[in-house]
């Protein structure tokens, strides 16, 4: 019986692009079906009905939520190609980790680098920077951080190469220092440039657009009145 195979997602979605990537590698065929969030299909809200969020994979009639949670069921499912975890129960302990700190920590860190302005964006500077320490460190030695290869925690942190240089050309403020962040700066070339997320990319200048139009509300809010 063939497969049904279908991604909801939406063309920026940083999360839904750790879904398409880790489909792509596996060379798994797939409908994409891109969703309007200010006005969600049935099909998203019946799939998702606790968080009404994309991505949602839908594999014969069964649906799965939660990007990082879709990428692991992707790696089980279609597990003869390209493995996206170790087979060591410790390295695969290390990827959920640090997967789960770009997500906790991360990513909220560099967000508010992106919303506050002048003393608490310094601050929000100075919390990024020690997060992202932690990240050149496990790069150590390492091309990727799944090793020689890209592997679950680079998908998980993809959005780092897709999404920063975005943030930082927006607010005039470099977050990844190649000096400060040798590591993670040439990591960030090296995901950019690998055909599976070269083709898969969204547009940078329309990532530009979205994102200056998501930070005027809090630059509005910081006006004094
Ligand atoms: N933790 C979720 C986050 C997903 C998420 O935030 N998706 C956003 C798009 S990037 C969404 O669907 N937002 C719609 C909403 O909040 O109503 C995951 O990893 O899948």
């Amino acid at each position: 019986m063939a497969e049904e195979v279908k991604l909801l997602k939406t063309w920026s979605s940083l999360f839904g692009l750790r879904a398409v990537w880790a489909l792509k590698l596996k060379g798994v065929q797939y409908e994409s079906i891109d969703e309007d969030l200010s006005n969600k299909s049935p099909l998203l809200l019946q799939s998702n009905p606790v968080h009404k969020k994309v991505p949602v994979l839908l594999h014969n009639g069964k649906s799965i939520s939660e990007s990082m949670v879709i990428v692991e069921y992707v790696d089980e499912t279609w597990k003869q190609k390209y493995p996206l975890l170790s087979d060591d129960p410790y390295e695969r302990a290390r990827a959920r980790f640090w997967a789960k700190f770009g997500d906790d920590k991360g990513l909220s860190s560099i967000w508010n680098v992106f919303i506050k302005q002048g003393k608490e964006q310094e601050e929000a500077i100075g919390e990024a920077s020690e997060n992202l320490k932690f990240l050149e460190e496990e790069l150590k030695g390492k091309k990727f951080f799944g090793g020689e290869k890209i592997g679950l925690l680079d998908l998980a942190l993809g959005w780092l190469a897709n999404l920063v240089p975005v943030l930082e050309e927006i607010i005039g403020v470099k977050i990844i220092d190649k000096k400060k962040f040798p590591l993670l700066s040439a990591w960030m070339q090296e995901f950019a440039e690998a055909p599976t997320i070269k083709e898969t990319w969204p547009p940078h200048d329309k990532l530009l657009t979205k994102f200056r139009a998501t930070r005027e509300p809090y630059l509005a809010a910081a006006q004094p009145k």
